[in-house]
């Protein structure tokens, strides 16, 4: 069994994905299920999980019963903020403390705020809650969330629905190398090859949300990201060849040929 732990649990799965931007929460279900995701994130102020009686839930749709819910706390843009928000998705969730912490710096590039991101990493722990974290691909930054006790530390490819890819395979090497939690990617992921190369880089997992919702075929795209995060990690565990930098090697063998 090669299974993702994440703060003790196994999963077969290593591909998380995201539960915003589907069409409706029955695209939203067949994606889910499409993609053999485990555990799904949820914003917690903007999706429906009982907030809002009458209207339709995301309980309904993706089932907590056979999910792991991951409350995240996208919109938020202060320690504070994000802090208040996982409190709240804790009582909302029977006390469920596995979370997704993203503080972001501005609304036009999302990109993490590392300083407010600590600050609230370092409540939330002390709080008891077991915190996935995103955060920008700095092996430092990466290293000192890890220190602070977070679960997992989740680098970003690139900007959050951008589908730009990774931009920086080697930061996120240097991070996989020093970790001692699961390094996942989180936000930027493109198609399903962005997803392989994640994977084939050594990362334990790839979190995903526009690259599926905002795909033509969203129920499609979320098949082809099982099997490129299955593909890549297979590879990885495979091993991969030497490269021979512009020195070629004749594939059948040269020894005993006719005439020679
Ligand atoms: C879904 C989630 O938790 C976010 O981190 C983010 O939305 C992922 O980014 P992409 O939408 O670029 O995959």
């Amino acid at each position: 069994m090669d299974e993702l732990i994440i703060a003790g649990k196994a999963y077969s799965s290593r591909l998380l994905i995201g539960t915003g931007k589907y069409k409706d929460f029955d695209e939203t279900r067949r994606a889910v299920e499409e993609s053999g995701a485990q555990i799904v994130t949820v914003a917690i102020r903007r999706t429906n999980i009982g907030q809002n009686a009458g209207e339709p839930s995301l309980l309904d749709a993706v089932p907590p019963s056979q999910y792991t819910y991951l409350p995240n706390t996208a919109g938020c843009y202060s320690a504070d903020d994000a802090i208040r928000t996982l409190r709240l998705a804790r009582e909302l969730l029977d006390g469920h403390d596995l979370v997704k912490l993203e503080v972001l710096g501005d609304p036009k590039t999302l990109y993490p705020n590392v300083v407010e991101t600590i600050k609230a990493a370092e409540v939330l722990v002390k709080d008891g809650f077991k915190v996935m974290v995103y955060t920008s691909d700095d092996p430092i930054i990466a290293k000192q969330l890890e220190e602070i006790g977070c679960v997992a530390v989740m680098p970003l490819a690139s900007l959050i629905g951008s589908g730009m890819g990774i931009l920086n395979p080697w930061n996120l090497q240097i991070i996989i190398d020093n970790a001692k939690v699961p390094v996942i990617v989180d936000a930027g992921v493109g198609t399903a090859s962005d997803a392989a190369i994640a994977m084939e880089l050594g990362c334990d997992g790839v979190l995903m949300n526009t690259a599926i919702a905002g795909a033509g075929n969203p129920v499609l795209m979320a098949s082809a990201m099982k099997k490129a995060v299955q593909a890549g990690r297979e590879a990885f565990l495979a091993g991969r060849m030497p490269k021979k930098l512009y020195s070629a090697s004749p594939s059948s063998p040269t020894t005993g040929m006719i005439g020679k």
